[in-house]
């Protein structure tokens, strides 16, 4: 619902620009020009809006290769509402790799959440955030590789180098 659902869906395009087939679940669509904009982008692409979230993991499982977690980032505090919060415990018991972008959905920014979402791709933006410590999946990776040297230093940021022009960096 805010700039992590915006990431999701520049991920939807780029993911169709790159020759596969992404749905997009958007159930709750803030009315600002930047979300109105990325959502039409993706009309415009052909990527299909889903209406209702399938309520079966099985058929999750049946249907797609790969799930992009694209619901909360830094933003989330308190007991989620609905209805993010049956469609994160869908998401708990699907077998399909997820894709957490910036911080798992339904984490805490700096505790992380024990018994929630656990991706097996956690793509922390900037840099990342302290509940990345807790992240137990397969692949970290970094990207944004735009903060000025200004920036690191003010806020202390250890940031580690881009190897050539790449804009990703794989953590683990
Ligand atoms: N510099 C960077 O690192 C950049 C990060 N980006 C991405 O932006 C997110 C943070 O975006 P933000 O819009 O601040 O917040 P979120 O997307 O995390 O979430 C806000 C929405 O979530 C709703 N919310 C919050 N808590 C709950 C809850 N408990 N239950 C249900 N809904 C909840 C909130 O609703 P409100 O009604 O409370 O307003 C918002 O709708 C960051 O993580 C990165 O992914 C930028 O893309 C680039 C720069």
């Amino acid at each position: 619902p805010g700039n992590n659902g915006g990431d999701g869906l520049v991920c939807a395009r780029h993911l169709k620009m790159f020759g596969y087939e992404p749905t997009v679940y958007y159930p709750k669509r803030p009315n600002k020009p930047l979300f109105e904009g990325l959502t039409t982008q993706c009309q415009k692409m052909d990527i299909p809006f889903l209406p209702e979230f399938p309520a079966e993991a099985a058929l999750i499982n049946e249907l797609y290769g790969l799930v992009v977690d694209a619901i909360f980032g830094f933003s989330f505090k308190g007991a989620v509402r609905e209805p993010f919060g049956s469609i994160l415990s869908t998401l708990e018991r699907i077998t399909v790799p997820i894709a957490s972008i910036d911080i798992p959905s339904g984490w805490d920014v700096e505790k992380g959440k024990a018994d929630g979402l656990q991706p097996d791709m956690l793509i922390s933006l900037t840099a990342p955030k302290k509940a990345a410590m807790y992240f137990g999946g397969r692949y970290h990776f970094l990207g944004g590789r735009f903060v000025p040297a200004a920036l690191q230093e003010k806020y202390a940021l250890n940031l580690p180098p881009y190897p050539e022009t790449d804009c990703v960096l794989q953590l683990t």
